[in-house]
């Protein structure tokens, strides 16, 4: 439907092993956002896609991808899991992970089996194109375990991207990346949104990489969240509120934030203050 929202969470609650991990999160993400879902180890981020994409059901409350129940419309999304690098010996090429994506039961928008054809030209077709949009044409034909690590993630995304999802969920794409990389691949993720308008959701730890291009943050945290621009959402006073002890943000010469005493989410999550900026 026209001009609905990407992302819909309203009251929503999960519970993983029998624990709520968050409750009362609120937010919305337009057709379009770029926005990074922040919070420190077990505060429940990778849960947060998972709920998006229907894998983990809400306890209570409602989460809506454009408008639908989650895991009703795969075509919508393409899905980036939490990953490990692939290590030296792995030999299938980058061009063949990519190609991947185009097959099976896959998120995303499958080709109609005619476009295929027998010799799967629409699809080289596709995957080529995937390949330059990502920048990876020059290695994608090396095994991808002599690529870098930044190299990967590209031909992963690209993997995700191959389909023309109208949705990229991201969980960790810049983990064990390098600063150099994780700078390229932010930019690549922003450019990606911005000229295809796909709405971006992406997990990270650190979110000086993708500060400068976020339109929105979910911080989690103290088993509530609270949404809105990096600028009101990263500040002592939101954070201090969310987790009910005080949080110092600094912000250095280069302009990087640093949060400081925001504490691992607890093995209990209690419901604090539902703070929603
Ligand atoms: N299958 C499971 N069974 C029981 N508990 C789980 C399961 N999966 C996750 N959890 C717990 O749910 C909580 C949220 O996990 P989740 O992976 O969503 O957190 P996260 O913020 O993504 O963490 P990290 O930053 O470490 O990746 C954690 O306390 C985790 O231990």
């Amino acid at each position: 439907m026209k001009n609905e929202p990407a992302v819909r969470f309203r009251s929503a609650a999960a519970a993983v092993g029998g624990r709520t991990v968050w409750a009362g999160v609120d937010f919305t993400v337009d057709a379009g956002q770029f926005v990074a879902v922040l919070g420190p180890n077990g505060a429940g981020k990778s849960t947060l896609l998972k709920t998006i994409l229907g894998l983990v059901p809400v306890s209570s409350g409602t989460v809506a991808v454009f408008g639908r129940k989650p895991g009703q419309d795969r075509s919508t999304i393409g899905y980036l899991p939490q990953r490990h690098a692939f290590g030296s010996s792995v030999r299938i090429r980058g061009t063949d992970i990519v190609r991947l994506g185009l097959d099976g039961e896959r998120w995303g928008t499958p080709l109609p089996s005619w476009l295929l054809g027998r010799k799967g030209r629409a699809a080289t077709a596709r995957v080529r194109e995937t390949l330059r949009l990502v920048g990876a044409e020059d290695y994608a034909n090396r095994p991808i375990g002599q690529c870098s690590g930044g190299e990967q993630q590209r031909l992963l995304i690209a993997q995700a991207l191959v389909r023309r999802p109208k949705l990229l969920v991201l969980d960790e794409p810049l983990d064990s990346l390098d600063v150099t990389n994780q700078r390229s691949v932010s930019a690549l993720i922003q450019g990606v949104c911005r000229s295809e308008g796909v709405t971006v959701l992406m997990v990270a730890h650190d979110v000086n990489p993708i500060l400068p291009y976020l339109d929105q943050v979910v911080y989690l945290g103290h088993g509530s969240a609270i949404t809105g621009p990096p600028e009101q959402v990263i500040t002592p006073e939101a954070l201090t509120a969310l987790y009910s002890t005080p949080v110092d943000v600094l912000r250095d010469r280069a302009g990087r934030l640093v949060v400081i005493g925001q504490p691992d989410a607890p093995p209990e999550h209690p419901h604090g203050p539902q703070v929603h900026a």
